[in-house]
């Protein structure tokens, strides 16, 4: 059995708790095993997924998070640099699933947060799942 790292930006409870559920769901589909940890913000998504990476105790990955555009500049940082920080870390080989979602309002996070509607978490915690496959198969 492999363990799935969740690491979530807890900026808005109700959507997120759908978003891991989803995630959840999917990982243990499949047999495998998940913690989940809080980091503030999806910014500290990549810093967080690069140390819990060198703990060796997992063997992949799932950002969950909620970026709603607001007034200013910061929503394109946030979002950007939350998926370029992960894409880093899935170049240096770490299988990572992005279920960072970056939405123009709540409504949008709700149908993507939603497990019966896209659920994107369950879509992050597959990609992360194929990716862990491709390790096994080529590590
Ligand atoms: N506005 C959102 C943020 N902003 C916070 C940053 O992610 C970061 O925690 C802060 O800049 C301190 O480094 N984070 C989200 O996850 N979602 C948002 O909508
Ligand atoms: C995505 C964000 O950082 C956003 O929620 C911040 O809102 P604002 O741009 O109005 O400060």
């Amino acid at each position: 059995m492999a363990k799935f790292l969740i690491v979530e930006a807890r900026f808005y409870d109700h959507l997120n708790d759908q978003l891991i559920a989803g995630a959840r769901a999917a990982i243990e589909a499949v047999g495998h095993g998940h913690e989940t940890i809080t980091v503030p913000g999806a910014l500290e998504i990549p810093g967080a997924v690069a140390l819990a990476a060198e703990t060796g105790r997992y063997d992949g990955f799932v950002a969950i998070g909620v970026v709603i555009r607001g007034e200013t500049y910061h929503f394109e940082i946030v979002a950007g640099e939350s998926a370029r920080g992960l894409m880093a870390l899935s170049m240096d080989g770490l299988a990572i699933g992005n279920g960072i979602l970056t939405v123009e309002n709540e409504a949008q996070a709700q149908v993507r947060a939603d497990p019966a509607q896209k659920d994107k978490g369950g879509e992050a915690a597959k990609a992360a799942l194929a990716m862990f496959d491709l390790k096994t198969r080529w590590g």
